[in-house]
């Protein structure tokens, strides 16, 4: 069931006599008790798009729904009540400095008009939810930033929303902490089912809690579906991009200047079927020598795609005939530009390139 429904929501800003479409006529659907990921590069417009589904940014244009109801023009103690119900995490914790865990939490009870009796019990339970029992009386500067934003998250929780809105909640973290911290969300939308709406830039760190992601660029939702399915198959550039700048199914850039001859191709597997098998197969049959330069595995919440970066040397005809019955066993097959990479490799010796797909075969093994 839909609890969250953005319809053709537009926001522009204007700056002087500059206008800024800052979120495209978005048309999004967030269903209950999902983790929902809104993935782009930075300015594509995910923190505004976020902000309008607790009315911290109003549409321009269009209408934004909880369960079904529209809330756009909702003011005074309907817009309160509404977010109340809508917890909000930040890359920069918000914590009050000045006053203690206990006390942070206790500002959020304040303003969700619980009663002063009841506040030490709910502290201490959203306490001990986060892992922090022993923090209570703690000021946040005395606090790491994996335990500050676990304040930030008892906070967001402490009037029992259904929806936690999380904007960039682990950027700020090293990666173990933020793994932590993912590990904390999952719990929470297992044994709360709370609907949560992720915003990043990092898939890397995001992907595995995903269920279904959109990706926007200038505004605009280009691609949206399952996670496992839209980092897998990418269709849209952008979304390319991004799945290989962060998931690291690129060439190490140091290879390039001594890539074997033949035919550069990009081979991709869904689950956990292998490829060797087909590739020693290929070339016996075809008489064609295979080199694999370079292979990864990434997982996506429990399921594994594979890429392989091979090369394929032999006759015309015995490559064509190998090619064909790679294209055929796979689930995504790119034949790679060697300028392409050459140049990429040239603008970039340290980080892994970029792999670069020649038009022609997008499209083809849909
Ligand atoms: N209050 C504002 N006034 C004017 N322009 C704004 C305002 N808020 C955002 N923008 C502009 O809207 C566009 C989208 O910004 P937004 O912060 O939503 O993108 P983002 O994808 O969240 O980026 P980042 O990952 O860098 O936070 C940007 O061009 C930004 O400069």
């Amino acid at each position: 069931m839909s609890v969250i429904t953005l319809d053709d929501v537009s926001v522009v800003f204007h700056e002087g006599k500059r206008t800024i479409q800052a979120v495209n006529n978005v048309n999004l659907t967030v269903n209950q008790g999902e983790i929902f990921g809104i993935v782009g590069f930075s300015g594509a417009g995910k923190s505004t798009l976020v902000r309008t589904i607790n009315l911290l940014e109003r549409p321009t244009s269009g209408r934004v729904l909880l369960d079904g109801r529209d809330i756009t023009q909702a003011r005074g103690r309907e817009l309160r009540d509404i977010r109340k119900r809508i917890g909000f995490i930040f890359q920069s914790f918000n914590l009050i400095g000045n006053v203690t865990v206990e006390e942070n939490i206790i500002f959020a009870l304040r303003a969700g008009g619980w009663p002063r009796a009841e506040w030490k019990q709910r502290v201490s339970e959203l306490l001990a939810l986060v892992g922090l029992e022993s923090k209570a009386s703690s000021y946040p500067s005395s606090l790491s930033g994996g335990q500050r934003q676990r304040v930030s998250i008892a906070r967001a929780l402490a009037n029992k929303p259904e929806i936690l809105l999380c904007d960039e909640a682990t950027s700020a973290l090293d990666l173990e902490t933020a793994g932590e911290i993912l590990d904390l969300l999952r719990r929470i939308n297992h044994e709360l089912g709370i609907t949560i709406v992720f915003i990043t830039h990092q898939l890397d760190v995001a992907k595995s809690i995903f269920d279904r992601v959109a990706v926007m660029e200038h505004g605009r939702i280009v691609e949206q579906g399952n996670t496992f399915d839209l980092f897998g198959d990418p269709q849209h550039p952008t979304t390319r991009a991004l799945v290989e700048r962060y998931l690291g199914v690129g060439l190490p850039a140091q290879l390039v200047p001594d890539l074997p001859a033949g035919d550069l191709i990009e081979l991709r597997y869904k689950g956990d079927s292998a490829l060797e098998p087909l590739i020693s197969q290929v070339a016996r049959t075809w008489n064609v020598s295979v080199n694999v330069l370079h292979a990864n595995v990434e997982y996506f919440g429990t399921q594994a795609i594979g890429t392989l970066v091979v090369s394929v040397d032999g006759t015309d005809e015995a490559r064509q005939n190998a090619l064909r019955a790679l294209q055929d066993n796979v689930f995504s097959y790119r034949e790679l530009d060697r300028a392409a990479l050459a140049a990429a490799a040239e603008r970039d010796a340290e980080r892994v390139v970029p792999v670069t797909q020649t038009p022609t075969n997008e499209g083809e093994r849909r």
